[in-house]
């Protein structure tokens, strides 16, 4: 999938770099909220710089610019240069050299084809992620939260659609949690690739991965019991009409993939759409949402 990658610089008008530690966070946040508005998905940070990603087709360089003028901080500038890639690898270093062990919940353990696994019950869930390019460990805090939340539902005999798969993790805690139909899909080839490896790997022979974006359901009639969905704001709050059109009554919603202070917007748009809020997790600066219709 082509990607744009943006360098950002965060400097004083006139342009030193912020010395002050605690301005120059101030301004990242600032950044990164503003950036989302524009179609950023996702950053890393670099010193006085950084770094954002947005798919190509969702780039809105009027609302950046337009953004970034109006900075409500007095005395920043921030500049920025694009440059086109081919595709973001989430995992990089993880699939270079693994990733340690992460026990959520005192009852999953997940851990990667290279560690070995530490035993550490046997009534644990018990998930393999052989990492490859897709996005999904359970390391990051978006996925430790809808995990953490999957654990404590009953999953028994439930349907469960997972919107942006990745590495399919969430749908190999929900096949190894009871649940029965599991369609997963991603935009991205190289994670429905991983995930249908994956759900080998686990024997979550249930799970369907469908390559493309959410008009893929289109061609589903099935409805869903339970709808995870953990991608980006502006992909959730554009594509949440067909997450809702997707739920039994009486099913729940979980979004993540998105910071804190973007959740008021995603609350007011799953209400608007007759969802009612039911619960909410925080972890570092990602939100999670737990919605029913
Ligand atoms: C943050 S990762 C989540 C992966 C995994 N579900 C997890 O919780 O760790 C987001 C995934 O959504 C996919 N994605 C991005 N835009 C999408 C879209 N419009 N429709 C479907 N999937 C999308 C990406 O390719 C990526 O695999």
């Amino acid at each position: 999938m082509k990607y744009l990658k943006a360098e950002f610089r965060i400097a004083h008008k006139g342009g030193n770099d912020i010395e002050d530690m605690a301005l120059l966070q101030i301004a990242k946040d600032i950044l990164c909220e503003y950036a989302g508005d524009a179609g950023f998905e996702s950053f890393e940070e670099d010193g006085n710089f950084l770094i954002g990603y947005v798919q190509e087709g969702l780039f809105n360089k009027s609302i950046l610019d337009e953004n970034i003028s109006n900075l409500p901080i007095s005395g920043i500038s921030i500049s920025y240069t694009i440059n086109q890639i081919d595709d973001v690898n989430w995992n990089k270093t993880w699939e270079e050299e693994g990733f340690e062990p992460i026990v959520i919940k005192d009852k999953c353990i997940i851990h990667d084809t290279l560690h070995n696994k530490e035993h550490v019950g046997n009534n644990y869930i018990d998930i393999t992620i052989d990492v490859k390019q897709a996005f999904g460990t359970g390391t990051h805090e978006t996925t430790a939260m809808i995990i953490s939340e999957l654990l404590d539902m009953n999953l028994n005999n439930k349907s469960v659609l997972d919107c942006g798969c990745g590495t399919g993790i969430l749908s190999i805690v929900a096949s190894k949690s009871g649940a029965n139909t599991i369609v997963g899909y991603d935009i991205d080839e190289w994670s429905v690739k991983n995930t249908i490896h994956n759900c080998m790997l686990n024997n979550a022979n249930n799970v369907k991965a469908i390559l493309g974006d959410v008009n893929a359901l289109n061609s589903i009639d099935t409805k869903f019991d339970i709808v995870v969905a953990n991608i980006n704001r502006n992909i959730l709050l554009a594509d949440m009409p067909m997450y809702v059109n997707k739920m039994n009554q009486g099913a729940i919603l979980l979004l993540s993939g998105f910071y804190v202070q973007d959740a008021d917007k995603l609350i007011t748009k799953a209400e608007s759409l007759g969802l009612k809020l039911v619960g909410k997790s925080e972890l570092s600066t990602w939100c999670m949402l737990k919605f029913t219709n």
